[in-house]
C-alpha cells in the first residue's frame, strides 16, 4: 500500500500533470469595456481522435471519506480532463506523470483549498473525482468521440490529509470529526 500526505496544490508542482485553474495565479485583461477581467486561456483543452469534440458537463460527487483508499488511478488517452469547483468544494487529487505504467515513487496527492480547479492533461494518471466534507458540484471539460479513452491502472494507495487540515472550503473550515 503506498501511503501518501497530500500536500497544498501549487501550479508550479502541478505543472508535469497539467494546469491549476485559479483566477490568484493568473493573469488577467480587461474586456467588455472595462467592467470585466478575462483571465484568458488558462488551461489547455486537448480533444484527440476520431470524431474528437469538447464536452461540458456537470459532475455532482458525494464527498470521500479520509484517508482516501484507493485500488487504481485512470487515465484518458485522447483528452484531457479538467474540474472547476462551482461552491468552493475542495477536492483530494492523486496523480502520476503520462505513460505505460505508473512508478510508485512518481505519485503525487495533492489537496485544493475550494478556489482551484484542475485541468489533467491527456494521459495523465488521476483518481476519479474526490470532494472533501460534502456534496460537490464541478463544472467539467473533457473530450467525446469514438474509442477508448479511459484506461485504469491497479495501484493500492491510501491518501491522508495533513494532521488537523480542515476539509471544507477556505470559507467555511471545519475539523474532520
Ligand atoms: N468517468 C468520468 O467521467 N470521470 C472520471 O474520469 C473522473 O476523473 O472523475
Ligand atoms: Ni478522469
Amino acid at each position: 500500500m503506498l501511503q501518501l500526505d497530500a500536500r497544498p496544490l501549487t501550479p508550479e508542482a502541478f505543472a508535469p500533470f497539467g494546469d491549476v485553474i485559479d483566477t490568484r495565479t493568473s493573469d488577467y485583461f480587461h474586456i467588455n469595456a472595462g467592467r470585466t477581467r478575462r483571465y484568458h486561456d488558462l488551461a489547455r483543452v486537448e480533444t484527440l481522435g476520431e470524431q474528437a469534440r469538447a464536452l461540458i458537463s456537470i459532475f455532482v460527487s458525494q464527498p470521500v471519506q479520509v484517508p482516501l483508499e484507493l485500488s487504481f488511478l485512470e487515465r484518458h488517452p485522447q483528452g484531457s480532463q479538467a474540474f472547476m469547483p462551482l461552491h468552493e468544494e475542495r477536492f483530494l487529487i492523486v496523480v502520476a506523470p503520462p505513460g505505460d505504467t505508473i512508478a510508485p515513487e512518481e505519485v503525487r496527492a495533492f489537496v485544493t483549498d475550494g478556489r482551484q480547479g484542475v485541468n489533467y492533461r491527456a494521459g495523465t494518471w488521476h483518481a476519479i473525482q474526490s470532494v472533501l466534507g460534502r456534496e460537490g458540484e464541478f463544472l467539467v471539460v473533457d473530450r467525446g468521440g469514438e474509442g477508448n479513452n479511459c484506461d485504469e491502472h491497479p495501484i493500492d494507495i491510501r491518501v491522508s490529509l495533513p494532521e488537523g487540515e480542515a476539509v471544507a472550503s477556505t470559507s467555511e473550515q471545519e475539523e474532520i470529526p
